[in-house]
């Protein structure tokens, strides 16, 4: 009998189905009882269809095929069974029971999933963000949606965070705890029956609204990497249209939550640099006086390291409620929102269920606590109150006194380290895991190759872990210095920005090795340079557009992944940039970075142009000089650099779309309030506003990209002056001017024009971060999802030396780089 050519006809309810698969199931059970095996629904089928193909061949039918055979065909299914719908068409009892147990066989799979650790390699990434969030969603009296997103309760805590809905409007304000994400749809529904406006989003878009998509990797280049929302996820915030604004806060992500504190108390005093260094050319001879973060003074509450420790709020919340749901409020129903001038959070219904360890979002709308915790201020820091050098491309750093640095990431241990998923398997790590299965990893089990460099506040050496021809980057710093040059708190932050990262543009960090006198970073070794020596060793020291476009591409993912974990780098230059030995780029050195909370949100965007990125189309071009407006054409051609052309159905479809479902909402993840008074950074890449003191956020990265995408380009940055003083004074003053030569496009020339506004507020990228730098037409037809696929513009000269010993002739062609032995010798002392 061939089950999909059967001309047995059943009509039937899915009830009378399960009912007929309950009959043949009892003797089934206790048949495996009896037996003392397990049960299995494989079992049951195979025994089921034998009974019915047995009963079939006594009508005739098939009677010399084996039930076997007939079980290894491919089933046709139709779409109503394959979805789980129903069987509304005609198919045969075998079909309508293969159906059942197909679809009762993959509910059990997907409970198993459900049920594996989070630690799983197998959980998708979407999976374990929903057992990482917590979302809230808050529609305020400003027709302001808000999700925040909440990390499940830290490493130190099993509990984890709920997903609950909050809308609150000036007279009242609801908070619905949810289920799980599909529930959304019916919870929003509820809610818009008592007038609320909330959107309505399908079961699917609710899954998007799990925030699943949220994984700061993940959107950096992967599930965003064109800084929208898709499609789906678009409609479901249709709301938009209606003039609401969807507001997602991400309080943390999983990896914020390996770090110390992110955000300061307010502090008082804001003395602020000087508002004018134009003015005073002595400037840089007087002791720099700096603010730390210009919180506001009306903020009476303030949640120090939000975005990493509501573990330990969790704990702190469980010990006083002992309850599983709490609420928390602001004073005054204070809304966040990036131009919330306190900065003030109101995370309401976030629940930290004792009995929520099981992954997904369980409903526990019992015995609710109000608990008021917030007052964000979202703020950064900054501490200590450092030196800087003169050198025009060394970096620097004037940092506040006002307060402590005496905080130590109670996630520093090398356990928390260890994990970084998309290096997990490599075997460095195994090389890193079996040392550490006899001990502690020490300097001891390190041999020096070669001192790599110095930096400000240590030195870089080429070691290799003994007896596994493992290479390492060790930064090896000292800690009396500094202490006694007040730079231990950029060593700190450095460490803690590195245990954040994981991804395939930064360092990974493996370990953190602390003696009494050393501190020392154990990081991913990258052998191809730097991209200034780069830059110096191309023709005429510059970069060709094409080139200069898939570093200045890298990086700008780079810097929005930082971004969204709440860091402004605060120090881009090509000598931070290092080039691995694939030709993708590294970015290094975060000891000058700020780090603060982010605000994910999702943005209406004005125009369907601005979102979908194909305004100014122009027609490719060969000519790799073409000075044409709207032409940027490599010469060289890598697949996801090329533009795909939209036949014209497609396009007419997409229209059709668009028309429909309007301009999507853009996913904007950029520390927009971040605010800072230091004054960091390097002479000839600082932003005005840094240059000034007023005070500077995450719009200094877009500036300093737009002075590295100038450099790159020309050869040379746009304000460098005869003395850095005079290089300050052209930064603030001096308007922006391009060389005749080389020829640069109008599309590069017109995005370094509108990163290097000098005022913050109105710079490209300002408002939507990255996003809105991606859609300049300099990068238009670039695939950003499959960027690290792309071939770079050339590979490093040595290479392999990520995970054995470099060869003797890579050694040798090393030789000039290569420092004497006294540092071989100085860190053997060590
Ligand atoms: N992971 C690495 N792989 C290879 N070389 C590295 C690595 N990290 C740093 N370096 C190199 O070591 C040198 C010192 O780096 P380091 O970050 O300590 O100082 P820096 O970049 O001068 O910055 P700062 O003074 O702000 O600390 C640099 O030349 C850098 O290129």
């Amino acid at each position: 009998m061939e089950a999909s050519s059967s001309t047995c006809e059943i009509v039937e309810s899915r009830e009378d189905i399960i009912s007929e698969f309950k009959v043949a199931e009892k003797p089934e059970c206790s048949y495996a009882n009896k037996s003392g095996k397990k049960y299995s629904i494989e079992d049951d089928i195979n025994r089921l269809f034998q009974g019915i193909d047995i009963k079939s061949s006594s009508r005739g039918l098939g009677a010399s095929r084996s039930h076997k055979s007939a079980l290894k065909r491919p089933i046709k299914v139709s779409s109503a069974q394959a979805s789980g719908i129903g069987i509304s068409e005609p198919v045969s009892l075998k079909q309508a029971f293969r159906g059942l147990c197909i679809s009762q066989a993959s509910e059990m799979a997907a409970l198993k999933r459900l049920s594996k650790p989070c630690s799983s390699s197998r959980v998708s990434e979407a999976g374990n963000i929903k057992k990482l969030y917590t979302a809230v969603v808050d529609e305020g009296k400003q027709n302001l949606l808000e999700i925040s997103l909440v990390p499940e309760a830290s490493a130190h805590s099993d509990k984890l965070a709920r997903v609950s809905i909050s809308i609150s409007n000036s007279s009242a304000n609801h908070s619905v705890p949810l289920a799980d994400a599909t529930n959304l749809k019916e919870t929003t529904t509820r809610l818009a029956s008592r007038d609320q406006i909330v959107p309505l989003p399908s079961e699917v878009e609710a899954e998007k609204l799990t925030l699943a998509n949220f994984s700061p990797t993940a959107c950096a280049n992967e599930i965003m990497p064109e800084g929208r929302m898709d499609p789906a996820a678009a409609h479901s915030f249709s709301m938009a249209d209606k003039g609401h604004k969807a507001n997602i806060l991400c309080v943390s992500s999983p990896s914020c939550s390996s770090t110390g504190d992110g955000v300061d108390k307010p502090t008082s005093s804001h003395t602020c640099l000087a508002k004018s260094i134009v003015s005073s050319k002595n400037f840089f001879k007087k002791k720099v006086k700096q603010d730390v973060c210009s919180a506001s003074s009306s903020s009476t509450l303030c949640l120090r390291k939000v975005d990493n420790n509501l573990g330990s709020i969790a704990n702190t919340l469980d010990k006083e409620t002992d309850n599983s749901d709490l609420k928390h409020e602001t004073k005054g129903n204070q809304k966040l929102s990036p131009s919330s001038s306190n900065g003030s959070i109101e995370i309401n219904s976030i629940n930290f269920g004792k009995d929520s360890c099981k992954p997904g979002f369980t409903l526990n709308c019992n015995r609710r606590t109000k608990f008021q915790v917030t007052k964000v201020e979202e703020k950064s820091r900054s501490k200590e109150k450092g030196e800087f050098s003169q050198s025009s491309k060394s970096s620097i750093g004037e940092y506040s006194s006002s307060t402590s640095i005496s905080e130590e990431s109670n996630l520093s241990g090398s356990s928390r380290i260890g994990y970084r998923p998309h290096m997990s398997k490599h075997l460095r790590w195994e090389a890193i895991r079996a040392v550490q299965q006899h001990g502690n990893l020490s300097l001891r089990h390190f041999k020096l190759l070669r001192k790599l460099g110095s930096g400000d506040i240590g030195t870089v050496y080429l070691a290799e872990l003994i007896g596994t021809n493992c290479l390492f980057a060790l930064k090896v710093m000292d800690n009396e210095f500094l202490a006694s040059r007040k730079k231990m708190f950029r060593a700190q932050t450095e460490r803690e920005i590195l245990q954040m990262l994981d991804h395939p543009f930064f360092p990974t960090l493996y370990s953190h090795i602390s003696t009494d006198k050393l501190s020392c970073l154990v990081m991913e070794y990258c052998p191809g340079g730097d991209l200034h020596v780069l830059r110096q060793r191309q023709p005429y020291r510059s970069f060709l557009e094409q080139a200069a476009r898939f570093y200045v591409a890298e990086v700008l993912l780079a810097l929005e992944y930082l971004h969204m974990l709440g860091v402004v780098y605060r120090d881009l230059k090509p000598e931070n940039i290092l080039v691995r030995e694939d030709g993708h780029i590294m970015l290094t050195d975060f000891d000058l970075s700020l780090r603060c909370s982010v605000n994910p949100m999702l943005v209406k965007s004005s125009s369907p142009e601005e979102v979908d990125g194909t305004r100014k189309m122009s027609s490719p071009c060969s000519d790799a000089s073409c000075i044409q407006p709207f032409c940027l054409q490599p010469d060289w051609q890598v697949s996801c650099f090329t533009p795909i052309l939209i036949s014209g159905g497609a396009k007419s479809r997409k229209t059709k779309a668009d028309a429909q479902v309007g301009p999507l909402p853009q996913l904007v993840v950029e520390p927009i309030s971040a605010r800072s008074n230091s004054f960091v950074g390097t002479y000839e890449y600082l932003a005005p506003e840094i240059i000034k003191g007023e005070g500077h956020g995450s719009a200094v990265d877009w500036w300093t990209f737009g002075i590295f995408l100038f450099e790159l380009l020309y050869g040379r940055t746009p304000f460098k002056g005869q003395s850095n003083e005079d290089t300050l004074s052209n930064v603030v003053s001096q308007s922006l001017k391009f060389p005749g030569a080389p020829i640069v496009s109008f599309h590069a020339r017109d995005l370094i024009r509108g990163l290097l506004i000098k005022d913050p507020e109105t710079r490209l990228g300002s408002v939507k971060g990255a996003a809105e730098i991606k859609q300049h037409p300099f990068f238009e037809g670039l695939n950003w999802a499959l960027i690290r696929c792309a071939a770079p513009p050339e590979l490093p000269k040595f290479r392999d030396f990520g995970s054995r010993a470099p060869s003797m002739a890579a050694q040798k062609e090393n030789a000039n780089d290569l420092e004497d032995t006294e540092d071989c010798e100085e860190f053997e002392l060590f």
